[in-house]
């Protein structure tokens, strides 16, 4: 990946989307400095939970585990990762309403979406308060108003784009990696986008409305590869729609989350009130350890139980952790850790290990690592990993394979 990931959250107003971004930004621990070069309004920083290479090498015990960003806690990493915020989007975005040109242009950069879907059906699909709402129609319309919005900038230009394919004799997948570029493309998705659909939709000159269609839906899967948030399932009427969504999309990755219940026990557990480890069912009251947490009354220890019952013990967890793993994985992110010294694993201060760690997609180069890393101004004259075994340029990252990597950097020469 030639830049840092950029994760979408996406969604009708009322959805959670805010709501759900403040539960993945909220960094409760001491987090360091912020750790990307730019950041436009409409990003934060979200935290990705990992199981942290410290724990395989057991250096979690002796707590030497200290992220120059995020943090890592009985060898649970959390490593930042920028979240864009697209508001706004309603039914008819795609020709301008509610802004919706605008917000669509946001999504240009996006690798991936977090589509948070309000699965209690109290929201219309313009967020207004409704009953009985079939969350379904969100997941059609979003998706179409995506395609709608690259179709249009495409069928403006279909003319000259065609004219221009044959003056040039480009390939198909060049021709539309010139068109898709604006939406930051990589060549490899349009090609794969064009696999998918195989010779069936013949020559460039010769599509219809119906093949461009079937073109962009089939781009839109590698370019903006969409996880659903199943958000508000702490809701009476959730477990319904719940199992509709899950029958008519059986192969779109789906997390039940309750992104509510998150931000309320994140909010107890800075306040001393309970301890929540985040992503799991666990929660202590001051029934559970009175000397070191704070009385709560008989109102919130109730709203407690509900939720253990409600969310946590129905589910395993709020979800929201999961969701954010979920992305990363349709993105096919590895951590990879780069150490100054292969033998101890430490970094620039000599005690810390594992002090920097970046999310690559799986089965990149190490010597493309490298450059993402260190930029391509610095020549690398040798790349090592565990056991100070060297790793070519072209070895590809993956989970525990050269995924803790040592660059040995050539000196500049003189001017
Ligand atoms: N029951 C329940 N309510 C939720 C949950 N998540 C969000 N809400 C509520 O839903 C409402 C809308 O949430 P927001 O996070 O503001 O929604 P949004 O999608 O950002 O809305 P816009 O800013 O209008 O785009 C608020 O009242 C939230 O408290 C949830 O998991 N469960």
């Amino acid at each position: 990946m030639p830049r840092d990931p950029l994760i979408g959250i996406v969604g009708k107003p009322s959805s959670g989307k805010s709501t759900l971004l403040n539960s993945l930004t909220d960094a409760n621990a001491a987090v360091g400095a912020f750790p990307f070069c730019t950041i436009e309004p409409n990003q934060a920083t979200g935290y990705l939970e990992v199981p942290c290479a410290c724990s395989r090498f057991g250096k979690d015990k002796e707590a030497l585990c200290k992220p120059n960003y995020g943090w890592c806690t009985g060898g649970k990493r959390h490593v930042p990762i920028m979240l864009l915020d697209v508001a706004g989007l309603v039914p008819g975005a795609h020709s301008g309403r509610g802004l919706g040109n605008k917000f669509l242009d946001d999504l240009r950069h996006a690798d991936a979406l977090i589509h948070v879907v309000d699965v209690s059906g109290t929201t219309d699909a313009e967020g207004k308060n409704t009953r009985g709402y079939d969350p379904i129609n969100d997941i059609e319309w979003l998706q179409d108003e995506i395609r709608l919005w690259i179709e249009g900038n495409l069928k403006k230009r279909w003319g000259s784009i065609v004219r221009r394919h044959t003056a040039t004799k480009s390939s198909i997948v060049d021709t539309m990696q010139t068109q898709f570029g604006g939406y930051s493309s990589q060549t490899w998705m349009v090609q794969k986008a064009l696999d998918r659909l195989g010779p069936s939709i013949g020559p460039l000159e010769s599509w219809d409305d119906q093949t461009i269609t079937k073109v962009v839906r089939a781009f839109m899967m590698e370019k903006f590869p969409t996880v659903l948030a199943l958000n508000k399932m702490d809701h009476a009427d959730a477990d319904k729609n719940v199992s509709k969504i899950m029958l008519k999309y059986p192969n779109v990755k789906s997390v039940l989350t309750s992104a509510l219940t998150e931000i309320f026990l994140r909010k107890l557990n800075k306040q001393g009130f309970v301890h929540y480890e985040e992503g799991t069912e666990f929660v202590d009251t001051c029934e559970d350890d009175p000397v070191n947490l704070k009385p709560l009354d008989d109102k919130v220890l109730a709203r407690i139980e509900d939720i253990r019952d409600l969310v946590l013990y129905r589910f395993g967890s709020t979800g929201v952790v999961q969701v954010l793993q979920a992305a990363a994985s349709v993105l096919q992110l590895v951590p990879v850790y780069t150490v100054k010294n292969i033998q101890s694993f430490t970094g620039g201060n000599g005690t810390n290990v594992f002090r920097d760690c970046f999310l690559v997609k799986r089965g990149t180069p190490a010597g493309a690592v490298a450059r993402y890393i260190l930029g391509t101004e610095v020549t690398v004259a040798a790349i090592e990993t565990v056991g100070g075994v060297r790793v070519s340029e072209d070895a590809p990252v993956d989970v525990k394979q050269n995924d803790i990597l040592c660059f040995k950097v050539a000196p500049r020469a003189k001017a």
